[in-house]
């Protein structure tokens, strides 16, 4: 019989399979204590290390405003990963724990301790990644802070969506990273473009010719991308009340899945052409019409929660129809759904087809007045 392989053999396959992975990494994660951390990152870390797809040598330095001990800060990564991820587990965690430590973040005027763990961590093969799961408010002043610290030579850095929430803001945004960083060293991060069903349209479109030869307008009536959440934003009250599921959800996830759907065929699956076929679809999305397309709501209560101002208008819902106008898919009408507070949890792509034409449903003939009668 067959052995499974075990977490060594695991890791030395993915590592023959990723030629890019360093040898030494060390995660700088910015805005650690956060909603966003604990959620995904800090589970996402331990999954990665529980499937042996980190490099041998990693490091995790939390980072934040607050001074807290290296202890308090393992307590609250243990917490995370016990309610989002894979429960932790005896000796794994206890070595999984050891490469974790905390410092407080950098400022404009002080370096901070932040700036003396990664002076003592210095090495030539030693990849710093600055992970940024703060407030977009955050990114600029972190990114000058560390670029005025020296601390971004050679690193990369990953800012989480919103990049900005309109072109100008993009653009003031966009300016401050490109003067201290190459693009080589910046990922704009959306996180549903790596989920297991975002993936899987590939492999349902382009390697099954029964759906790959209805995906265009001739059989599709309509395309549906939802996300309802049974989730409200109790925790980051502060960052949603300033941003509302447009920003958060529409213009950002639903906007990139539906780009998903209704790409071209990329040369290969490889991340490049994927993002290039990807843009291709932007360049067609019509511009909303807020009046004709757009419908946003409020979930009752919501101005109750601690930090919502009382007479908020941020929207909590919103559904919009978005028309993609090229060639496989002008006049097929995309609508994109997602809110806070609903009823049920999912995410889900829905393909309306056409009603094909149905020779049971055709109306009967009606008898003829004079009817053929066979002589003998
Ligand atoms: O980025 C975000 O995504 C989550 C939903 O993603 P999931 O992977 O947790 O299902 C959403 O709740 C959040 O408001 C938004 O900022």
């Amino acid at each position: 019989m067959p052995h499974a392989p075990t977490p060594d053999q695991d890791r030395e396959q993915d590592q023959d399979q990723d030629p890019t992975l360093p040898e030494s990494l060390v995660l700088v994660l910015h805005g650690a204590r956060g909603d966003l951390a604990a959620r995904m990152v800090l589970p996402a870390i331990h999954l990665l290390e529980s499937r042996g797809l980190l490099p041998d040598d990693w490091r995790v330095i939390g980072t934040g405003r607050k001074d807290i001990e290296d202890a308090e800060f393992v307590a609250l990564v243990k917490d995370a990963v016990q309610e989002f991820g894979d429960a932790p587990t005896g000796s794994s965690w206890d070595a999984f724990a050891d490469r974790l430590e905390y410092a407080t973040e950098v400022s404009d005027d002080e370096p901070g301790e932040l700036t003396h763990r990664l002076g003592e961590l210095a090495a030539p093969d030693r990849l710093v990644v600055h992970y940024l799961a703060v407030p977009p408010t955050a990114f600029e002043p972190i990114t000058e802070a560390l670029a005025k610290q020296g601390l971004l030579e050679g690193a990369r850095v990953v800012y989480e969506k919103p990049y900005g929430t309109d072109p100008d803001s993009f653009e003031a945004l966009d300016t401050v990273v490109h003067r201290h960083l190459a693009e080589e060293q910046v990922y704009r991060i959306d996180h549903f473009l790596a989920k297991e069903g975002t993936q899987n349209l590939h492999v349902l479109r382009f390697a099954n010719e029964m759906f790959a030869a209805v995906w265009n307008r001739e059989h599709v009536l309509q395309v549906q991308v939802d996300v309802p959440e049974t989730l409200d934003v109790a925790n980051r009250a502060e960052f949603y009340d300033a941003t509302g599921a447009a920003l958060d959800m529409l213009v950002t996830h639903l906007f990139q899945t539906a780009a998903e759907v209704a790409l071209e065929t990329p040369a290969t699956l490889a991340a490049d052409a994927v993002r290039e076929a990807r843009e291709e679809v932007f360049r067609h999305f019509r511009e909303l019409d807020p009046a004709e397309d757009v419908v946003l709501g409020q979930f009752e209560g919501y101005t109750d929660i601690d930090g919502v101002d009382d007479d908020s208008t941020t929207d909590t819902y919103v559904a919009a129809r978005l028309w993609i106008d090229t060639e496989r898919w002008r006049g097929v009408p995309f609508v994109l759904r997602s809110g806070k507070r609903l009823a049920g949890s999912a995410q889900r792509v829905t393909l309306l087809l056409r009603s094909p034409r149905d020779p049971s449903r055709a109306p009967r003939p009606t008898p003829s007045a004079s009817p053929c009668t066979a002589t003998g």
